[in-house]
């Protein structure tokens, strides 16, 4: 039988975010802040297994209760995401046919919801695909002196989210190939391999906790969450 396993990779370091212990590991509303992104996925009746990537010298993850049945974790993180999310595929040893969701660690107001609906829409897709955001504002490029080259046409671009859904055996097999500096996600190591991912509508409250500006916004969403 086909499963679906989350793949949250959480080797990073935060350096955007600064601090003395990595971002994933800052209380929000009582709990680490990766906590509430493996207990979203937990919570996901078709996901059989939430697999955490940590550093392999990670000092923080042993100083929390998590309390997650179905969470495994394996300290086999690398250097770059897309090193972290490979090592990780390798240690879960995962079937050719299993759908894979990586989930960034750091995107801890992602809802039930939209991941039921990136399951439902590519239950019978051949590649794959991820969550992402339709650009809602006007795009503009800048030249080295911060004025405006050139007005992008917005049509037809998106903002990629994850979770990022893909088959363990292609997914391998394309991050295999990719080079780590290049490949930011899962998405453009499968572009590379010569697939063509589908674009599945996120959710603007799935952003990224990146700079300590967004943890306002993140405390205030899980907050209005609560029973
Ligand atoms: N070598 C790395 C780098 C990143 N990540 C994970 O990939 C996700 C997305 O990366 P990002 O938010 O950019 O996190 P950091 O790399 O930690 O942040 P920064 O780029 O600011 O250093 C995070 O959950 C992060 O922990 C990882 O597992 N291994
Ligand atoms: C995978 C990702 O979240 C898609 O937006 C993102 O690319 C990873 O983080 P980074 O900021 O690019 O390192």
């Amino acid at each position: 039988m086909t499963r679906y396993l989350a793949l949250v990779p959480a080797a990073g370091s935060g350096s955007r975010f600064g601090g003395p212990s990595p971002k994933q590991y800052l209380q929000l509303n009582g709990r680490p802040l990766m906590w509430h992104t493996l207990q979203a996925l937990s919570q996901v009746e078709a996901i059989s297994e939430v697999v955490l990537v940590l550093s392999p010298g990670d000092e923080w993850f042993d100083d929390f209760d998590w309390d997650l049945p179905k969470l495994r974790v394996h300290r086999v993180g690398g250097a770059s995401r897309a090193e972290s999310v490979r090592n990780g595929l390798e240690a879960m040893a995962a079937g050719e046919q299993d759908w894979v969701l990586v989930h960034d660690a750091a995107r801890c107001c992602l809802s039930v919801a939209a991941v039921e609906r990136l399951i439902a829409t590519l239950a019978d897709d051949q590649v794959g695909g991820l969550l992402a955001l339709p650009v809602p504002d006007t795009v503009k490029r800048a030249d080295a002196e911060g004025r405006i080259s050139a007005t992008v046409p917005r049509q037809g671009l998106w903002l990629a989210q994850t979770p990022q859904m893909f088959r363990a055996g292609l997914l391998a097999r394309a991050l295999a190939g990719s080079v780590a500096d290049e490949v930011t996600d899962e998405a453009s190591a499968i572009e590379r391999h010569g697939h063509k991912p589908r674009l599945v509508e996120g959710d603007a409250q799935n952003f990224k906790v990146t700079y300590p500006r967004d943890l306002a916004l993140a405390r205030a969403i899980l907050a209005s969450r609560k029973d």
